[in-house]
């Protein structure tokens, strides 16, 4: 047996092997020691080799799910091997095959997999040698059947990796990631590199696609892009043991569809996931009103994939005004009940969908063409909203998808039971009346009750026995009970079978006849069901195609309407989409926190040709991150068709958006606080134009004032006037809020706070200028530090204020002429230096008057 699964475990290669024995799945060796160590299983040993105990550690089969998503989760492959052959007929070990491989990535299971986000896989190529050749990602999310490949600069690869978010990503073997994806987690799965060769990956690809070419799916002009779906079919292929019969298309996305987002703004931007890794409350929770999984996932994913254009982004916010009525809410109300259609279509295509799933999707076709009535409704009448009217032809084209071949509803109700068994292995999945040899067979089964009644009536009657019962039991099929009292009267043709204490059990030739024929007809239902069930898939399988053109339509119709539903409830607008870059808005809010406070103060923004930059001052806690945030988001939501949360808003083409906010050390990466600061600025530097939202939050705070000042100086200087991005720079240096009088394209505004008895109150509220005053210490305050220490401190922010204003260290830097706010200052008086550098507190009566003497004498030196 040992060298069985030796041999299996060669086959597996680095990926967990679960060797199906019995009614356990076991694992032996390292791979026993690592289950146990991240299952917390029982490491136990079993047998030895070269005299050392082999160890072996072991799952029951029938928790196996629970296991697999765990290991998965833990970003491991496993390799499950079952046992194919006959025990009965084997003569050694009972022949076994790896039949199922699961890794990260290509999960198609609903038990394993998140309903409402995608997992895809991907796979990377990067040509080596010259620097300037584009790097080729391919990705597919195997459980929708969406295969798609981009082709990108080097430079991009973090930012496409964050975009596309893979579960698993396969590269060369020895390839490890490009620099500058540091940040990006999933597991590594190596292949050997001739797997992405080019002539490879497209036989591949052709194999697949049953085509001569690739011409048909524009990729003819992205060799990159081909190597890596070539590499990544074939991995995947390897992983099922079905062909991968719904994956029909490859589509490209092409650099500049979308506004670029990096992996940081991504996170700051708090889109699916809050910066503590949650998953609320997060811009996609909120706006999260969809009825189906599917239509969570396609909202997801639009809200990661912001549209440069303004023609499609222009279409979708049309679709979203149209749902944007009084009959939305029946209209969502119809879309719940819905299931996973595209997951179910996926798992069609794959042979693994379940009787049930079938019998979900029986009832969903029925309420397609209610649905599809109500969309179209919906889509004839006039609404609400001013200028929106005559929009719905893409509300119409959505609805005209969902019509599907009542021929496949038909078949669903003729061939699938009403509630079928959770397994084909159980028995009664199909219907009655679908197939006479099966009724015949079930008709066996279920008349044995009369034929039993009737034998055991003849029995006391032969016999004379008048407690004789016929019975069944699993272990030993029928019999005829007779208790030891009367078993003098038995017929001759009676051969015992089993006794008990007080009963003896018999059977006879017509009952094991009888038995044999019952018996065998369970058996051969049940075969005949799993036949039945094949063929049943077979003939599913042309309605794939179509069954995932009608998932995506809902999908969207669903994720339209939740958008339209939110706009609705909270009284968000259709922002005005231009060509120029800008952002505007009046009475703008922040989409999540206004929801998640009693009273958000809405506040203007004004972004555009002649004031690219905004530099943000105001209190600690005065709402600056918020609204920085917040005008990202408008932007974004904008970008992605939604209405929003304004009074009126228009916003411009955008490239990409940066934020550089808050401070995350990056430990792992060797990288300190100030040092990611100054990455993450070199990029927005080097990266950003004319047409980039730039967010910058404290910039320079990493480091010693003037170093700090003198950095964020000469970026807001190179922000406006050489990269011209529109930006938003918030800072507590107010020495930087004397920059628009050098640049007229930079402007201040502040966030308000006031001074009451009790302390500061923040307005929240942006108005033009700087801000006055930081407020620090009063913050302080309202965070509870001790009144001694906030003495203290006003006295030193008082010495401080005093002694001189800090000023920047330009000369730091080679600032464009005239940049620099660098007049030469009168060195302090040396008496009032040494009086600034006086602590009253801490010093004695006698130290006080020394003090003094000593004051005096640099007075009278300095006359
Ligand atoms: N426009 C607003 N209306 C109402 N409350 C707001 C508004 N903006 C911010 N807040 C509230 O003020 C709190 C602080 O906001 P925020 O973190 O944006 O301040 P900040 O100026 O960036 O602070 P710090 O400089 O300390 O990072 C938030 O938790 C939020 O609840």
């Amino acid at each position: 047996m040992m060298q069985q699964y030796l041999r299996l475990k060669a086959e597996a290669g680095p990926l967990l092997l679960l060797y199906r024995m019995g009614d356990f799945y076991e694992l032996f060796y390292e791979d026993a020691e690592k289950a146990a160590r991240l299952l917390n299983l029982t490491l136990t040993t079993r047998g030895s080799s070269n005299g050392r105990p082999i160890r072996m550690a072991g799952v029951p089969f029938h928790a196996l799910e629970g296991y697999l998503a765990r290991l998965v989760a833990l970003g491991e492959s496993v390799a499950i091997c079952e046992q194919v052959g006959d025990p009965a007929a084997a003569k050694g070990p009972v022949e076994r095959r790896i039949v199922r491989i699961v890794t990260p990535g290509t999960l198609t299971d609903d038990a394993l997999l998140p309903a409402k986000a995608d997992r895809s896989i991907a796979a990377l190529y990067v040509p080596q040698g010259r620097k300037d050749k584009l790097a080729g990602l391919a990705w597919l999310n195997l459980a929708s059947g969406d295969c798609r490949v981009t082709e990108c600069p080097a430079s991009q690869l973090a930012s496409e990796l964050a975009r596309v978010a893979p579960a698993e990503l396969v590269v060369a073997d020895g390839q490890g990631l490009p620099e500058g994806c540091g940040d990006f987690a999933a597991p590594l799965s190596p292949v050997p590199a001739w797997h992405f060769e080019t002539s490879g990956a497209r036989a591949q690809l052709t194999e697949h696609f049953r085509t001569d070419t690739l011409a048909g799916f524009d990729i003819e002009d992205m060799p990159a892009a081909v190597c890596a779906a070539g590499a990544l079919l074939r991995y995947v292929g390897r992983t099922q043991s079905q062909a991968l019969a719904h994956v029909q298309q490859i589509s490209v996305d092409r650099v500049g569809q979308y506004v670029v987002l990096d992996p940081a703004t991504r996170r700051n931007l708090e889109l699916t996931e809050t910066l503590r890794g949650e998953e609320s409350p997060t811009l996609f929770s909120t706006l999260d009103h969809c009825g189906t999984p599917m239509g969570s996932r396609l909202l997801r994913r639009w809200l990661h994939h912001p549209l440069r254009d303004n023609t499609p982004a222009q279409a979708r916010q049309d679709a979203v005004a149209t749902l944007w009525c009084d009959a939305l809410p029946d209209f969502q109300d119809a879309l719940e009940p819905l299931p996973d259609i595209e997951r179910m279509a996926a798992r069609v295509a794959l042979r693994s969908v379940r009787p049930r799933e079938l019998a979900s999707l029986r009832e969903a076709l029925a309420r397609l063409p209610g649905l599809r009535a109500q969309a179209r409704a919906v889509a004839g009448q006039q609404d609400d909203l001013p200028g929106t009217t005559g929009r719905g032809a893409h509300i119409c084209e959505l609805a005209e998808r969902l019509a599907i071949d009542p021929a496949l509803g038909e078949l669903l109700r003729r061939a699938v039971a009403e509630e079928p068994a959770v397994a084909v292995r159980d028995g009664g999945v199909i219907a009655a009346g679908y197939d006479a040899e099966l009724d015949e067979l079930r008709h066996l089964q279920t008349h044995t009750g009369d034929f039993l009644v009737q034998l055991e009536a003849r029995e006391r009657e032969r016999t004379g026995i008048a407690n004789l019962r016929v019975e069944f039991n699993r272990v030993h099929g029928f019999y005829i009970e007779v208790t030891r009292g009367q078993t003098d009267r038995v017929p001759d043709d009676y051969r015992r079978r089993q006794t008990l204490k007080n009963v003896e059990r018999y059977i006879t030739p017509e009952l094991k006849t009888w038995e044999d024929k019952v018996l065998s007809a369970q058996e051969r239902a049940l075969a005949r069901e799993k036949w039945l069930f094949e063929q049943l898939l077979d003939s599913l399988a042309p309605y794939v195609p179509a069954l995932a053109t009608c998932a995506a339509a809902l999908a969207e119709l669903d994720a339209l309407a939740s958008l339209a539903a939110h706009a609705r409830d909270h009284g968000w607008v259709p922002p005005e989409l231009l060509d120029e870059a800008c952002i505007e808005m009046e009475q703008g809010r922040h989409p999540v926190v206004e929801r998640t406070i009693e009273r958000f103060t809405p506040n203007d923004c004004r972004l555009a040709e002649a004031r690219r930059l905004l530099l943000v001052t105001g209190p600690n806690m005065g709402g600056k991150s918020t609204y920085m945030r917040q005008v990202a988001l408008i932007a974004l939501l904008a970008r992605v068709g939604s209405f929003v949360p304004a009074r009126s808003a228009r916003v411009g083409r955008l490239d990409r958006i940066f934020t550089r906010i808050g401070a995350a050390d990056d430990l792992a990466g060797g990288r300190s606080t100030f040092m990611m600061e100054m990455t993450e600025a070199a990029v927005i530097l080097s990266a950003s134009t004319a047409s980039s939202l730039v967010l910058m939050d404290e910039i320079g705070r990493g480091t010693s004032t003037y170093d700090g000042l003198a950095l964020a100086w000469a970026i807001a200087q190179r922000l406006v006037g050489h990269n011209r991005a529109l930006t938003l720079f918030a800072t507590h240096y107010f020495e930087l809020t004397r920059l628009p009088q050098e640049r007229p394209e930079a402007a201040n505004v502040h966030l308000a706070a006031a001074e009451s008895p009790n302390g500061i109150v923040f307005l929240h509220e942006v108005r033009e200028g700087p801000a006055s005053q930081s407020y620090g210490i009063q913050v302080a305050q309202r965070a509870g530090v001790p009144a001694p220490v906030l003495r203290m401190a006003q006295r030193e922010l008082e010495k401080l204020e005093w002694r001189s204003e800090p000023r920047p260290q330009l000369s730091l830097f080679d600032a464009p002429a005239g940049a620099a706010p660098a007049q030469p200052e009168p060195a302090p008086a040396p008496a009032l230096e040494a009086l600034a550098a006086l602590d009253p507190d801490v010093m004695s009566p006698r130290e006080a008057l020394d003090a003094l003497y000593h004051l005096k004498s640099l007075l009278a030196d300095q006359a």
